[in-house]
């Protein structure tokens, strides 16, 4: 499902060049829960972000369904990520004063790929929102709009959904809601799960731990 092959990525500030990610490959199969666990700065976020294309790498392969999505340009890959990918960011990018409904149906609409509220009125269930369809998003708990941007992640019901500390400014309980979401998306759809965390035993729930530290998988 997913494959990375001696993945780099370097930053240049000023004269000096840093690898943020040196040499990281790794293997994901359809319908796993995995969890990247590291202490700060250790390259989680952006290992996650460039195996979703949306950051790019200075070395190595990323390939998803095969696909070598690293060569792809960034038109290619948006579309590409649009039709496969579903991304969970840690502060949410969901619109205000747009409801619910309208948030979850946004990029799909842009995408004129919005046909009918069948399996939308499935994803409110899903994710226990549905008596708040029409309530501007401005108006939700943290928790609240975390269920709002896992439903939108997973509106074009993609093979994989990557998330971004979906846990990380919510409290124990809440937490607690969103990784017992996760965990259905993950049984009841078949959707191969990747996120980030820090929350140590939030993360033994999941199928598989990558450890990182300095850029690399311990
Ligand atoms: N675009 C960039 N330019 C320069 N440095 C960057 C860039 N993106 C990330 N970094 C650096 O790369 C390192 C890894 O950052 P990253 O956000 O991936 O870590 P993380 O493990 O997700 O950390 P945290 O748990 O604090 O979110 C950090 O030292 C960060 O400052």
């Amino acid at each position: 499902m997913l494959k990375i092959e001696n993945v780099t990525k370097t930053v240049k500030s000023g004269q000096t060049t840093q690898n943020i990610l040196s040499n990281v490959s790794l293997e994901i199969q359809q319908g796993d829960f995995v969890s990247i666990l590291g202490p700060s700065g250790a390259g989680k976020s952006t290992l996650l972000y460039c195996l979703s294309g949306l950051s790019s790498i200075t070395e190595g392969k990323i390939l998803i369904a095969e696909k070598p999505i690293h060569t792809l340009k960034e038109e290619a890959l948006a579309k590409f990520r649009f039709e496969n990918l579903g991304i969970i960011f840690q502060d949410f990018h969901l619109i205000p004063m747009l409801t619910v409904k309208e948030n979850i149906i946004f990029v799909a609409q842009m995408y004129k790929k919005y046909q009918d509220d069948t399996y939308l009125k499935e994803l409110l269930d899903i994710v226990g929102l549905t008596d708040k369809a029409d309530t501007p998003v401005a108006n939700l708990s943290g928790g609240q709009r975390q269920r709002v941007a896992i439903a939108r992640a997973l509106f074009m019901k993609p093979n994989i959904l990557f998330a971004d500390e979906p846990t990380g400014n919510l409290d124990s309980h809440t937490a607690e809601v969103i990784t017992s979401l996760l965990e259905k998306v993950n049984r009841d759809l078949g959707t191969t799960v990747v996120q980030v965390t820090h929350a140590e035993e939030l993360a033994k729930r999941s199928g598989r731990i990558i450890r990182m530290k300095d850029g690399e998988i311990v």
